[in-house]
């Protein structure tokens, strides 16, 4: 089975890379922007209409979630426009699509939580921009199309909360750190091998699924979590969010429901500080 992974060079796109091998019965081709530039629809459909792959996965977004409310154009057009035109090239080639989106399409509102079929309502440009990716692939393509939802990505690859803080713990003596959000780290090695198996499953079931790991915890147990395992001193503070300003408006509550995906496809959610360790013998 031939699967086409875009975004190929991003933290997801590497880890996609990282596991391939898991996968000997995958022949996975691995596009950077430089192969398949989303926006610059011709190429997208001349690559994919030459490499005719079964399935393409879709790892390449705006992902700059506060410049996003400045380049609302950028973001809507790679994470919106481009995924449509991306989900009818697919359709015409009758491959099977897999794309990412995030928490970020739900307002974090939620007390419970979060299962696919709840209300969204983004507060910020980014998750705008994603949840247009969204709703063209379910006008377009909704038949052959399986749109995972993630949340506070991580791994050895790209820029991420766990490098941050260990680069920043390295640095200072005391850090603050958000207490007031809550959600679930997802490892990107787990997401990516989630995502190569659902390639691999007998029964093709499409529609939204969420993918995080298990647990629910804040910005700040998630940095407590990286001192305590990287043996390092510094001294970290629970902070509001309002003593952290950001650009964009965080969702408070970003925990999804993952059972769907885990009952479908059978993938397996890791619980997150076995993961986080994981990752943690690479940085
Ligand atoms: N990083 C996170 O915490 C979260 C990420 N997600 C989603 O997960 C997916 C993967 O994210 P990451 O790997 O962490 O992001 P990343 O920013 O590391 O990777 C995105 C990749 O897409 C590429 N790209 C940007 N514009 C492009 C274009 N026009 N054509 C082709 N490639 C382009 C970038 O060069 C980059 O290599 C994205 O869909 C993102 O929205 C969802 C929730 C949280």
């Amino acid at each position: 089975m031939k699967i086409v992974v875009t975004g190929a060079n991003g933290q997801l796109g590497k880890c996609m890379q990282d596991v391939a091998s898991n996968f000997p019965a995958l022949q996975c081709i691995f596009l950077g922007r430089e192969h398949c530039d989303l926006q610059q629809f011709g190429m997208v459909s001349q690559v994919l209409q030459a490499l005719k792959p079964d399935w393409v996965i879709n790892a390449a977004a705006y992902t700059a979630v506060d410049k996003a409310e400045q380049e609302t154009q950028a973001a809507d057009l790679i994470n919106g426009e481009a995924v449509g035109h991306l989900a009818k090239v697919c359709k015409d080639i009758a491959a099977k699509l897999i794309h990412v989106s995030t928490d970020y399409v739900f307002d974090g509102t939620a007390t419970q939580p979060y299962v696919e079929t709840d209300a969204v309502h983004p507060v910020g440009a980014y998750g705008k921009s994603k949840l247009i990716g969204e709703q063209l692939i379910q006008q377009l393509y909704a038949d052959g199309a399986v749109i995972v939802r993630t949340s506070w990505v991580y791994s050895r690859h790209g820029a991420n909360f766990v490098k941050t803080m260990l680069r920043l713990m390295k640095e200072k003596e005391s850090i603050g750190v958000v207490n007031d959000q809550l959600g679930s780290p997802t490892y990107a090695i787990d997401l990516a091998n989630a995502l190569l198996s659902i390639c691999q499953h007998p029964k093709f079931v499409p529609g939204i699924f969420h993918y995080s790991n298990s647990g629910i915890i804040s910005w700040y147990d998630f940095a407590v979590a990286i001192r305590e395992i990287s043996g390092l001193n510094c001294k970290v503070n629970a902070i509001t969010t309002a003593e952290f300003p950001t650009p964009a408006k965080r969702p408070e509550w970003s925990v999804l429901n993952c059972n769907k995906i885990q009952t479908t496809y059978g993938c397996a959610i890791p619980e997150w500080k076995a993961s986080l360790q994981q990752c943690m013998t690479l940085l």
